[in-house]
Parts: structure tokens; sequence; C-alpha cells
């Protein structure tokens, strides 16, 4: 588009004048071409000069100004819209047309300028005009009145500026005319001898073109161009000899070819090259079009000549002024006016179109603001009234979770903590110890809830809320029974709070694990819920030992205080606070709720079955809840569970099977069926393995050397003895049958560990425990069918529900721990040997972590039996108190005056 340029150069003859036609002074130049002039004259030197001169356009005289324009000049000279400076010069002596071809050529070309902008309306265009006269080496402004030269300033940017020079912006069209016209009388004008209206002067006319795109489309095409074009009147290049001049006129003639001169020097200095010194300074001519002269512009020049054989001399100096500035270069560029600033200005003419449309408040586009700004309100208020049912909504909710978590954490787990103690105390001092203790049934453990929910304030609020029976608010029941349908059914149903049962620490200690307990631990810390049935109330005191009917007047005591006994039929089942507080009585929970709750129960047809008393039960006691008999489980060390009285077989017997010797219906119910244990004090104190005494083991062995310690085989195997016949699960079989039964049942309940997921603690608690002994053959039994039960309620409704999902992330949670525990329990070396035993890579990742994933994985009885030492290693010796927090959530607890001590099962 621009760059670097030969100066457009072209030479026009004018038509022989009246003056000349008179003299007989006929034309020598010929134009041969379009571009070759050729000398036609007879002169003696023609040997010295060319005889033809070739340009980038020749013009004859019969060449209308217009073809000299547009063939010559318009390209040039339109160069201005595009923001290229550019220059038209007309050269040549005096009278030789010059000013005629000008004048021509600048109207055309503000013609064709104007015809540009009519045809761009998506550009603004800004057009100034200013005009300029270097007379005597003097600038004037041909726009001002005022005859004061005018000084020339070298500006860094634009170059040489004529100081205070006049620059109009242009109308229209006709105001420019107008100021042409001024320019014309403005110019000086002198007679000469050679041309009586010749101008003495060089005219400078110049046209500023200032374009920019009317509307912003962004940064890259809201460029301003800004350039201008010089029309250039030389005055006459002849010597000031040739014009007669005389005085002023000689004076004039002088400066003029000054200026000529250094016009003619610059010419040929550029057309040499840029090497050298170019003379611009040396006249204002020069500085004024410095950049015209090899600048930044498009040049042309349009050489005049008369083509009389009087000015052969002139013309011919003339030819030679053209042949060098044909060689001239320039190097043209585009003008963009910085961006910014466009940018600026196209938010000012925003701006302005703004204000003025404001300013008419009917216009369309004033309207179609109003209409928004409406629909903006509009959607503010409905927001707004959004925002306000939110907030609303927000502070509902957070009054109620205040609510939930004061109660929580304040009022009924402390209630129902300190009732459960308070009734231990109250039961202890108003009933035989053992009464208190064996009033709670292991039926408990299968009422065990599992809370699903994360939040530990609302597992607590529900536990808190299922103790106290229906000391609650109301709005929870229907979500607490929902809550229970869902938990009764997870495997961690079996679990028992050990917060429940703790010792004369409970209180304390149970907020303190609270915070201590892991998430694992928490997981594992379940509620349960009493259910039995009025049947069982009943006949319980019927067939219960004093001890139990002692119990059971404790029963009458509670009843007595309207607590939780519902009189409905034999088959109702009810939900029974876990903390049998008399002062709580009116706030039992109603017989609807509890049916609702109901899930694992004692059948009411079970009326051998000892009630429940215990709420709570921990995760390992729902097996447990085998040899859980004893009302008071969760407050039982493992061992003590098979403290059997030597007086109480019969009862427990007699709860366990039926008159027949077979285990009772309740066994083989849906439900999951625990024994009950009873035990009298007297047999208690008796039989009940002294843990203080003895010192309790820290390890799992404890569970099974205090099984062995007299405190449960032998009572049973005398039990046995006792009921005779009438225990047809075992007495039938001979020793040999009993061993093929156990090892088969064994095998099975090894199975159903595997399908339900059970604890890997509890399995191994089990696996450890009971290694075969006759007497154990109920606890299989019950374990068994206890199983089966979870199993089935697995595949309740053909896929795995939440019971199976909450089983599975309990059995991470415990690998988890397990895990965790390695570091802590083995030594580097154990560890090493256990990967490769376990068929770990020593080398691989997660290695400890493998290991927790393998462990009771398969069901073969060398894997069992190597998980099962396994995580008696890892468990055994933990501190006291740890493996219930992190592991079971698990506290057997002493709760006896004298020996009230939180006992895990795990090691004390
Ligand atoms: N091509 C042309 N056709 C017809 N007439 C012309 C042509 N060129 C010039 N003339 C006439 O010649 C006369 C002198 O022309 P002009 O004034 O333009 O010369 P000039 O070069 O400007 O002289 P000066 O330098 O003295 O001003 C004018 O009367 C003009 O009308």
């Amino acid at each position: 588009m621009a760059g670097q340029e030969r100066i457009v150069v072209s030479v026009r003859l004018r038509p022989v004048n009246a003056r000349e036609a008179e003299r007989g002074d006929g034309s020598d130049w010929e134009c041969t071409g379009p571009t070759t002039l050729a000398f036609r004259g007879t002169v003696p030197e023609r040997a010295m000069f060319p005889a033809a001169y070739t340009y980038d356009r020749v013009f004859s005289a019969e060449c209308s100004t217009r073809q000299v324009y547009e063939e010559g000049a318009r390209r040039v000279a339109l160069s201005v819209l595009s923001g290229i400076n550019s220059s038209v010069f007309a050269y040549g002596q005096t009278s030789s047309g010059k000013t005629y071809t000008m004048v021509g050529i600048t109207e055309l070309s503000m013609s064709d300028i104007y015809d540009y902008i009519d045809k761009h309306p998506e550009r603004e265009f800004v057009l100034k005009f200013s005009a300029m006269e270097i007379y005597n080496e003097a600038v004037r402004d041909l726009l001002s009145t005022d005859a004061a030269p005018l000084r020339l300033l070298d500006d860094p940017e634009k170059g040489t500026v004529v100081e205070k020079l006049t620059e109009e912006t242009l109308r229209d069209k006709g105001h420019l005319l107008e100021l042409l016209a001024v320019c014309e009388a403005q110019r000086q004008i002198g007679e000469t001898a050679l041309n009586e209206t010749s101008s003495r002067s060089h005219q400078i006319l110049r046209l500023t073109i200032e374009s920019s795109p009317k509307q912003f489309t962004g940064r890259a095409n809201s460029s301003t161009l800004l350039a201008c074009v010089n029309f250039v009147d030389l005055a006459g290049s002849e010597r000031a000899s040739q014009t007669a001049a005389a005085g002023m006129r000689l004076k004039e003639g002088s400066h003029i070819n000054r200026s000529l001169l250094t016009l003619g020097k610059v010419i040929r200095q550029l057309s040499k090259g840029r090497n050298g010194h170019i003379p611009y300074r040396d006249s204002k001519l020069t500085r004024i079009l410095q950049s015209s002269l090899g600048g930044n512009a498009r040049t042309a020049i349009i050489c005049t000549m008369s083509p009389a054989h009087c000015h052969i001399e002139q013309s011919r100096n003339t030819l030679l002024f053209a042949n060098c500035a044909k060689d001239v270069v320039t190097d043209a560029q585009v003008n963009v006016v910085m961006s910014d600033k466009a940018l600026v200005k196209h938010l000012q003419r925003e701006l302005a179109r703004l204000e003025n449309e404001l300013k008419s408040p009917g216009s369309a586009s004033c309207s179609n603001h109003a209409e928004a700004l409406r629909e903006k309100d509009e959607l503010i208020k409905q927001l707004e009234q959004q925002l306000k049912e939110l907030m609303e909504q927000k502070d509902t909710v957070q009054s109620q979770l205040d609510s939930f978590r004061r109660v929580a954490s304040e009022g009924y787990i402390d209630d129902c903590t300190s009732r459960r103690w308070n009734e231990r105390n109250w039961s202890s001092e108003s009933l035989p110890h053992n009464a208190s203790e064996g009033a709670l049934s292991s039926s408990d453990t299968y009422d065990a809830t599992y809370e699903e929910q994360d939040d530990f304030g609302s597992k607590e609020l529900d536990a808190s809320h299922v103790c106290r029976g229906h000391h609650h608010n109301p709005e929870l029941s229907e979500r607490t029974a929902r809550q229970h349908q869902q938990i009764v059914e997870d495997q961690s149903m079996f679990s028992l709070d050990p917060t429940s049962n703790h010792n004369s620490e409970s209180t304390d200690s149970h907020h303190a694990n609270k915070e201590a307990t892991s998430e694992a631990s928490e997981e594992h810390c379940k509620e349960v819920q009493c259910i039995e049935t009025n049947g069982l109330r009943r006949r319980k005191s019927q067939v219960f030992s004093p001890a139990i009917r002692s119990y059971a007047d404790a029963d009458a005591t509670e009843e007595k205080h309207g607590e939780s006994i519902t009189s409905t039929t034999d088959n109702a089942i009810q939900l029974f606070t876990c903390d049998t507080d008399p002062s709580s009585d009116t706030e039992k929970p109603k017989t609807d709720e509890s049916l609702a709750l109901k899930r694992c129960v004692v059948s009411s047809r079970d009326g051998v079955l000892s009630r429940s008393r215990s709420c709570r039960a921990s995760f390992m006691v729902i097996p447990n809840s085998w040899f859980d008999n004893s009302a008071d489980m969760n407050m039982t060390p493992p061992g003590e569970i098979f403290k059997y009285s030597p007086s109480r077989p019969e009862k427990v017997r007699r709860s366990l099977y039926t008159e027949n010797g077979d285990l009772q219906n309740d066994l083989s119910l849906d439900y999951p069926v625990v024994t009950g244990r009873v035990e009298s004090d007297e047999v208690t104190d008796k039989s009940t393995c002294n843990f203080e005494e003895e010192g309790i083991t820290s390890d799992i062995s404890c569970v099974a050397e205090t099984k062995t310690k007299g405190c449960t085989v032998s009572h049973i195997e005398k039990n046995e003895k006792d009921v005779g016949a009438d225990s047809s699960v075992t007495s039938t079989e001979s020793p040999s049958q009993w061993s093929i039964n156990f090892e088969k049942k064994q095998k099975e309940i090894i199975e159903l560990w595997q399908e339900c997921n059970v604890s890997l603690v509890h399995r191994t608690y089990f696996f450890l425990l009971f290694k075969g002994d006759k007497a154990d053959n109920i606890y299989l039994e019950v374990e068994h069918r206890r199983l089966s039960f979870i199993k089935s309620s697995f595949s309740a409704g053909g896929e795995p529900n939440a019971t199976v999902t909450s089983s599975l992330r309990n059995l991470r949670h415990e690998r988890d721990m397990l895990y965790k525990h390695m570091l802590k329990k083995l030594h580097l070396s154990e560890r090493e040997s256990l990967y490769t035993k376990w068929g770990i890579d020593l080398n691989s990742k997660q290695r400890r972590l493998q290991l927790s994933r393998r462990i009771w994985t398969q069901t073969d009885m060398e894997h069992v039996k190597e998980s099962a030492a396994l995580v008696t290693k890892l468990v055994e010796h933990l501190e006291k108190g740890q493996a219930i927090k992190e592991m079971f959530g698990l506290s057997f607890t002493l709760n006896r005056r004298d020996d009230r001590r939180s006992f895990s099962w795990v090691g004390a």
C-alpha cells in the first residue's frame, strides 16, 4: 500500500499563446507518446541535448487539465484519504501554465475527496484547510489578512510547522471553494514582462483530512487516519534576468530563485540517494515541503512548459529538473493515529450521543432504556423476595439445628446418661444387684439402631431420643422412625453404644470419648432401642427367678410410674426406653411409634425371654447377644457374659428353650433373637470373674480364658445336666457328632460372616472364643440364625440395600483402623514377615493397606486362623478404652458398685 516509491513526474505543454503566435514562435516539442517528449526544433546546439525525454506521463497542449489530473496527480492526491501524506507540485517557468494546472488539479482533487467522503458514510471525516505563501522567503498566511510573516517551528513529531497558520475546518465543499478564492485574492501578484498575472510567490494549499469509523467496532478497527495533501504552485523558475525585473522585482526574483535553487539542489541530491546532506533548511520552501521531498509522502510533480521556441532554455531546465525529480524516492507511510486516542474520541462521541438521547425523552432508544430499567427493577424485586424467603428458611433451619444440638449435647444426652447412671444407682439400691444388671435383655442388642447420619449431634440426638422414650421433640418422631427403619437393618444395629452403660465415670468419659473418638468409632457408636413385649414383661415375673422377679418388681415399679409398658395384645411390641428413669414416665414413647420402630424384637411368644433393659449395645455385642443374656450386657465384661449362675441356668434354659427342650420359636423368627442372661447377686458374686483381682488380661485371649474360668462352661455343663433331656440341642448329640456339627456350624458361620460383612474383630472374638465346647452350641446356633437373618435382610428387595452399603463402610472403617494399628503394634520385621506370609510384595506400595484389606477375606480355616491371630495382635495392646473408641465403641462395664470400671474386651 505504501512504502518507498518514486516521485511521479509528468510534463505538460501548454498551447502556444497569442503573443507567441504573433511572433511566429512555434512549438519545438512534440509528445511522441504518453511518456515521451521529443524536441522538434532546430537549434545549433541540438546535439548537446537529448532529442527525447521520458517521464511518467507527458501531456500535450491538447490535453485537458482533467486528463493531467487523472493520469498524473489523482492517485497521489487522493492518497490523503488513505492516511498518506501527499503533495502535488507544479514546476515551470513563468507563464508556462503552473497556476492554470494547479487550480484545476486542486479543484478536481477536492471534488473527488468529497465524493469519496460521500461514499463512505461509515467513517467520519474532518477536513481542515490552510494556505500559505512564501514570498521573498517569508511565510504568509493566505487565510489571514495579517501580512506578518509566520515563523517556522521544528516539531519532533510533525516536523516543520508554520506557527500560527490558520487552519480552517471545512464545513463542506462550498466552504472550501470560498477559501480558495480568498487564497487567490491574497496571493501576491505582480505583473512581469512574461506573465501579466505572474505569481511571484510559492503557494502551498494544504488540506488535512482525519477520518475514523463512526461506530466503535473494536480497537483494531478504531484507528483514525490522519494525513494532508499539499497543492504547491511554485513561482516561476526563470532566472531573474529573464524577467527583466529591476528593483523590487529583482529582489523577488532572487528570493524566488533561492527557494527554487534549493529545491533543485534537494531534488538533485535526493535523486542521487539519501547518503549526502540534503539542504532542506536552506530555504523556507524546502523546509516546509521537506516531508514531501523524499520523506513520508507521496509526491507528484507536474512540470509545465511553454512550447515556444524562445523558451527553449527554460524548457530544457525544466526538463532537467524533471529528470532529477523522477529519480527521487519517497517513503510514504500510512499515518495512523494512536488507537487509544481514537478510542477516547469515540467514547467522547458516544457520550455526546447518549447525552443527546437523554435530552430527547421521546427517542426510541430512551424508551428502550426505560423498559429495560423497569424489567430490571422487577427482577431485583423478585430476587429480593427470594432472598428474604431463603433467609427465613435458613433461620428456621438454623433454629431447628440449634435446638437439636442443644438437646443432643446438653439436655437429652446428659439426661439420658445421667438417667442411666441414676437408674443403675437406683436399680442397685432398690433391687438386688444382679436384678438390675440382669434385667437387661440381650434382645436389646438386636434393637440396636445404627444411625447413618454423619452428624454426630444428630446421632446423639436420636440416641437420646430413644433413650428417653418420648421425651423428645415430636417433630423428630417421624424422622426417628424412618431412621430406625433403616438403621435397624444395618449390621451395626448389633452394635452397642459403649457410652450407654459406662462405669461410674460413664458420663464424663462418655463426653470425653465423644470428642476423642475417631470417625470410625463414631460410626460404630450406635444406639439401640429396647423393645419388648408386654407378654414378655408379664410372664417374666412369673417365670424368672427371684432375681428376675426383683427386676420384674422394678418393672412393676416402672409401670407404676406409667413407664413404657403398653397394654396391648401379647404380640404388641413396644419401644421401651433404655433408661428406666421413673421420673420420665410421662415421656415414654407411644405405642404406635414403638411399633414403627420395632424391628429386632423379642416376640411376645418369647415369654420366657428376659426383658430387655439395656438400650445401648456396642458393635461387638450383637454377636454377643447370644452370650449377652444379661440385661446389662453392655455393662458387663465379656468374660462375665459366661458367668452363668449355678442357680440360674434353668432359667436361662427356660429362656432359651421350650419346655420340650427346643430352642424357642423366637429363635427361628425372622427377627434376630437374643438370649437373655439373668443373674442373681448371689450367683454373680460367686461366679463372676473378678477382673480386678485376677488382673484382667489385656488381649483377646482374656475372653477365652475368662470364658473357661469356671464361669461358664462348668455351669452350662452343669445346667445341661440339670436340664437333662430338655436340652435337645446338645443332649441328643454324641461328642463325635457334636464335633462334626460344630465344625459344620462354624464353617457356615464363617461363610455368613463373610457374606454379612461382619466386623473383623467380632469374627476374631467369636472365633477364638468358641472352639468347640459343647456348651457353645447355643451360641453357635444363635449366631448362625442371627447371621442368616442379616443375610436375608441384605438381599431384601433383590438387590443390595443401604444395609449392605453401611456394613461395607463399617468394615472398611475397621480395616482402616487395623491398618493404622499395624504401624504401632507390629515391628518392621513382623510386618515384613506378614507381608511375605500374606503374599504381599515387600516393595509394593501401600503394603500395610494391602494387608489390612486381606484380613478375613477368605473362609478357609487357615486364612481364618491367620486373620484372627493378626487381628488379635493388632488390638491386644491397645490402651484401655482405646479400642472401644476407635474400633468398636464397645465397653463392657462391670456395673457393680464395687467394680465399676470400664472394661474393654480387648484389654483393660
Ligand atoms: N494548458 C493551457 N491551456 C490554455 N491556456 C493555458 C494553459 N496553461 C496556461 N494557460 C494560460 O497561460 C497563461 C499563464 O498561465 P499561468 O498563469 O498558469 O502561468 P504561470 O506558470 O502560473 O505563471 P507565473 O509563474 O507567472 O504565475 C494564463 O493566461 C493561462 O490561462
